[in-house]
């Protein structure tokens, strides 16, 4: 890629737009975590948008903000952001992985790199200190508009002369993250830079707020801010995000499974061993994610965060798109069938000779008398998105379902559906640990089915008690015994379907645990009908009225 221009001018350099988009942007951002159209027909990437960093013209390092847009031959374009520098020919300062090299570039006569600016500390640090200066980039042209840094409560500032540290978190995620600190203090500082563009603040921006501000929830990384783009007459798009860093060396989902090794050595010897710190770690979760809930239902003037009764444009909304994925997910079954091993066939066909049962119980959330209540919820909640502190726990990203439009990531909830993720989750660490061990691998899945079974049911029950304790009894969120269990059922059946696409597209060997999950949900529904032998689940919440 070739210039006569410096890069101080690529802004207003059209002529290298278009290039980027024919010879660059579609193989460079097929091979980017971040990028989520790698499935979809693409039919190209351009660059739509062009933002400076720095509105200083004479600037010795441009750096940009560039809005590209992907299109498809079906659906709606996305929008992405992706920072670029342009690194000379022989610059030592920063390692750029091969991930972070666009295309060798010549501008004026100087040789070098395009690139992902993450990977340049001086970008790292511009994007810093304008959050710390509580920054305003008015952009050259009055359309572009300005980047609006804002500073939050937790941003910590140096002492004079400590130099400010910084680098890119390697975690395999959809956004970026980066981490800065003192050359004295040592990393404090966590920022995510959002990567797929909604125009509409970011849901995380809100929630990450109203927790701290409004509902006094701890568990969470303090806010130290955030910075937007705002074009005239549009709506603001959220760009990034920064809190404080958590020093942790393990998720979850990571912590479970160190857990789940005991049990592991256990099972071949005919066993049943798990510490009771297990259970004492599952309960805290289970406490932890009620008193996030309750924050979340804390009384606000904010329409956005105030609880709501389940009205009839919600069980539309949700039987919709149910119906919907539903559909999606029978057809992915039968074109994907062969490829599926014995055991999940099996359950494959429990899940297809149901579809009618199935429909009838999702149809039935229309009309069905529901006096409980739903607020705003994380609502992609799983062992993955809770950090593991020795004694406790933090939660993170509150961006929502990445499936799902802004709207609906905004849309409230029976928090229930965020008891399911987690539960769905537990069942996957108890499955994923038992099925892919070679300590088990003598032993039938029939009766790895069993023992995992027990071991996930103790779990379940266990988290589900301390999370319903902490409500107390009666509490609104919840009118009674009979609708918790309803709602669990159906928000435990749509994430366990949604999860069925997600394994078939990425983990086709790990089919097998969320169709467990579903054909589990079956039997219950089964025991709600008609002269099917209803029992309350193991778990109900019989103090509940
Ligand atoms: N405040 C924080 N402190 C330390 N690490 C964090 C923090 N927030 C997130 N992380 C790390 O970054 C990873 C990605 O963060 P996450 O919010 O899940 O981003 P994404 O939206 O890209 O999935 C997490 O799995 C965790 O390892
Ligand atoms: O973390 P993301 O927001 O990218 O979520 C996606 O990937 C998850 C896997 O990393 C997937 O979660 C599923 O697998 C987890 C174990 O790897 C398990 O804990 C979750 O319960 C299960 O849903 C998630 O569904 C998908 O959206």
């Amino acid at each position: 890629m070739t210039s006569t221009l410096p890069f101080s001018t690529f802004a207003t350099d059209t002529d290298l737009h278009a290039r980027l988009a024919a010879d660059v942007l579609p193989a460079y951002v097929n091979t980017c975590r971040w990028f989520a159209g790698k499935a979809r027909q693409q039919t190209g990437v351009r660059v739509q948008s062009v933002l400076a960093l720095s509105d200083q013209p004479a600037d010795s390092q441009p750096f940009y903000l560039v809005i590209i847009e992907a299109t498809y031959a079906d659906g709606e374009p996305e929008q992405y952001q992706l920072p670029l520098a342009f690194v000379p020919e022989g610059t030592t300062t920063d390692a750029i992985p091969d991930k972070g090299i666009l295309t060798t570039a010549t501008f004026a006569g100087q040789g070098g790199y395009l690139v992902d600016a993450i990977y340049v500390g001086a970008f790292r640090e511009a994007l810093f200190w304008h959050l710390a200066a509580n920054d305003v980039v008015i952009q050259p042209t009055a359309e572009a508009g300005q980047l609006t840094f804002q500073r939050g409560k937790g941003l910590v500032d140096g002492a004079d002369g400590d130099a400010l540290i910084s680098r890119v978190l390697p975690v395999d995620s959809s956004n970026s993250a980066l981490v800065f600190g003192y050359a004295s203090q040592g990393e404090l500082l966590f920022m995510k830079l959002y990567r797929k563009l909604f125009a509409q603040t970011n849901p995380e921006v809100e929630m990450v707020a109203f927790l701290t501000e409004t509902g006094g929830f701890e568990a969470i990384p303090a806010y130290a801010g955030h910075f937007t783009w705002q074009q005239p007459g549009q709506e603001v798009v959220t760009l990034g995000m920064m809190q404080r860093m958590v020093a942790n060396n393990k998720d979850s989902w990571d912590m479970t499974g160190d857990y789940l090794n005991d049990f592991l050595y256990a099972v071949p010897n005919r066993l049943f061993a798990v510490k009771e710190d297990v259970f004492e770690k599952v309960a805290l979760l289970g406490r932890r994610t009620a008193e996030m809930h309750l924050a979340l239902y804390k009384k606000t003037d904010d329409p956005a965060f105030q609880a709501e009764p389940f009205t009839d444009d919600y069980r539309q909304f949700l039987t919709g798109r149910f119906t919907d994925l539903l559909q999606r997910r029978y057809d992915l079954l039968v074109n994907n069938y062969d490829r599926l091993d014995a055991q999940s066939q099996r359950l494959a066909w429990v899940f297809m000779e149901a579809k009618e049962m199935i429909d009838d119980f999702v149809a039935d959330f229309q009309t069905r008398p529901l006096g409980s209540c739903r607020v705003r919820i994380h609502g992609d909640y799983h062992l993955g998105q809770v950090l593991a502190l020795p004694d406790d726990y933090v939660i993170i990203d509150f961006e929502g379902e990445p499936e799902s439009t802004i709207a609906d990531r905004k849309i409230k909830h029976s928090p229930l559906k965020d008891v399911a993720g987690m539960i769905r989750s537990y069942h996957y660490a108890v499955s994923a640990k038992l099925f892919n061990a070679a300590e088990t691998e003598g032993i039938s899945p029939a009766t790895l089915q069993v023992v995992s079974d027990r071991w996930y049911k103790l779990i379940r029950d266990t988290y589900l008690d301390a999370y319903l304790d902490t409500f107390g009894s009666p509490h609104p969120m919840f009118y009674d015994n009979g609708e918790i269990n309803y709602l669990l059922l159906i928000y435990l059946l749509e994430k366990a379907v949604y999860e069925l696409g997600y394994e078939i597209s990425y983990r086709p060997t790990w089919v097998k645990i969320p169709l467990k999950g579903i054909v589990d949900v079956i039997r219950e529904i089964e025991k709600l009908q008609p002269g099917g032998q209803h029992r309350q689940m193991a778990s109900a919440p019989l103090h509940l009225v």
